[in-house]
Order: structure tokens, then sequence, then C-alpha cells
């Protein structure tokens, strides 16, 4: 859907959630394409030979594909590189050395830009949330896309839409500072999935989570993937990595998987 399209969803609005994950997911469609250019099914996002030092090696000649279409679990011990190595796939950070490309089918694209801001075709969902406490979650998510050009209605038409995949739509009018972590995480997984990106980078979405939420975050990668976007999920937990397409693992900054 195209951003000129959003207003055809208007009116819809998300009520208290009281579904189960497969009917939440049945408005999925509502988010998708916000702001951003249609997705690209041929996309894959590269690393090759990317060494990146800060003090010591902290990544190693780390070459890798993240093909569009699939979910790649990112896993490894705590500090082996997982946080800096999505950084720098999704422009974030500049590697010391190697080039983080980005392959749509119009040529290949770095995705460092110059300045530490993501392309648009890039969403993330952080580690440590990056949420503005005293805004509502629906804001948070809201914003996301009025960054991307979206018009406020439309924005937060679709951010309603994405709490629901979450199953927080109830929670849309609370400040984001008196939400519990695992609510929190899940308004940073709606933030991060409302836009539709082509590359969605999701570092450990799902640590305070329950085993149900967790299912449904999983379900939710899954679907991105499906409409053709580049995910990639950072984990330590084996039930995730279990349930991703593909399976890349890191140990003090290598590849060993
Ligand atoms: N800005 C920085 N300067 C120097 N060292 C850093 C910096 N950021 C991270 N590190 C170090 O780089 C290593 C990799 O950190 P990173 O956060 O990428 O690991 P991780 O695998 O994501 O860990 P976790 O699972 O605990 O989140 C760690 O040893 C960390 O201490």
């Amino acid at each position: 859907m195209a951003a000129g399209d959003a207003g055809a969803v208007r009116g819809r609005r998300a009520g208290p959630d009281h579904r189960d994950p497969r009917e939440q997911r049945r408005i999925r469609p509502v988010t998708q394409g916000f702001g951003i250019a249609p997705t690209q099914t041929s996309a894959a996002l590269r690393l090759d030979s990317i060494t990146y030092v800060a003090g010591r090696t902290l990544l190693d000649d780390v070459s890798v594909s993240f093909p569009a279409g699939k979910v790649t679990a990112l896993s490894g011990p705590s500090g082996s590189g997982k946080t800096t190595l999505l950084s720098i796939a999704g422009g974030l950070l500049q590697a010391t050395s190697g080039n983080a490309v980005l392959d749509v089918g119009q040529g290949p694209q770095d995705m460092w830009t110059g300045s530490g801001d993501p392309r648009s075709e890039v969403a993330f969902v952080l580690q440590v949330y990056g949420l503005v406490p005293i805004l509502s979650a629906r804001e948070n998510v809201s914003i996301a896309l009025r960054a991307r050009g979206t018009s406020p209605a439309d924005a937060d038409e679709a951010a309603e839409a994405a709490l629901a995949r979450f199953g927080i739509a109830d929670l849309g009018e609370r400040q984001v500072e008196e939400l519990s972590g695992g609510q929190m995480q899940r308004v940073a997984c709606a933030r991060g999935f409302v836009v539709g990106a082509d590359v969605l980078l999701a570092d450990e979405p799902t640590s305070e989570l329950d085993e149900g939420n967790r299912g449904v975050v999983l379900g939710e990668l899954r679907e991105e993937a499906a409409r053709g976007a580049v995910v990639v999920v950072a984990t330590h937990d084996p039930a995730v990595v279990e349930a991703c397409d593909l399976h890349i693992a890191l140990d003090e900054g290598r590849v060993i998987r």
C-alpha cells in the first residue's frame, strides 16, 4: 500500500484487543508500506569483510548475506558483537573497513549514509527500545511514520493497528513510562514493524516476553519476511533461533556458523 492509500483505512479503529493473535494478524496490511517505497522482493543485505575496531577489534572480517523473504537469526554469547553488527548493517555505525550493502534491484546501495541516520528502507527494533517515555504508546509508534512523511491522522491510524498486532491496542493512550518492560518491548516492536520497511533489524525483540507473546512476535517477524522484507533477529534464545529460516552465529566478533 502506498502512502497515499493510507486514507483508505481511515475509520477502521482498533479497539481493546481481546482477539487471538491470528485474528490480530488479519489487519496487518493496514500498516504496510506507509511512507516508503514498495517492498523490493529481490532485496538482500550483504556485509562484505566487515571489521570494526573501537579500542579493540569488535568485529573481525565478517562476511554474511541476509536474503529477502527469510528470517535470519543472529546468535552468539553476550558481547559477541550482535548489536554492533546490526548497527553497521542498518547504517547506524560506520565499519572500520568493509562494506554493508543493500541490493534492491536498482543497484547496490551503501548502508552507511555518512550521518549515522539509517536509510529509509531500514527499520530497527532496538534492544534498549529507544522509546520516548513521556509520549503515549500510540505516539511512539506514530512518530516512526510521521518521520517518513505520513500525515498525522494516517500515522495514528496505522500506529493503532500496529499496536494491535502485538496485542496492546488497549495501551495506546498510556504513557510509555507507565508500562512494564514487556509492554515497552511490544511498543518497540510495533514501532519497528509499522513502517513496512525493506529491511527489519530486531535486536533481542523477545527478551522480556512470555512464551505466548514471544510466539506473537515470531509470527509477525515471519509475516514481514513473507511480504519480501529482509528480516534479521539478534537473539540468545534457542527457541527463537529454531523458529527462524536461517542462522548465523557469532563468537568474539567472528562468524562461526
Ligand atoms: N562503543 C563501544 N566502544 C567500545 N566497545 C564497545 C562499544 N560498544 C560495544 N562494545 C563492546 O563490543 C563488544 C560487543 O558488543 P555488542 O553489544 O555488539 O554485543 P552483543 O553480542 O550484542 O551482546 P549482548 O548479547 O549482551 O547484547 C562487547 O565486548 C562490548 O563491550
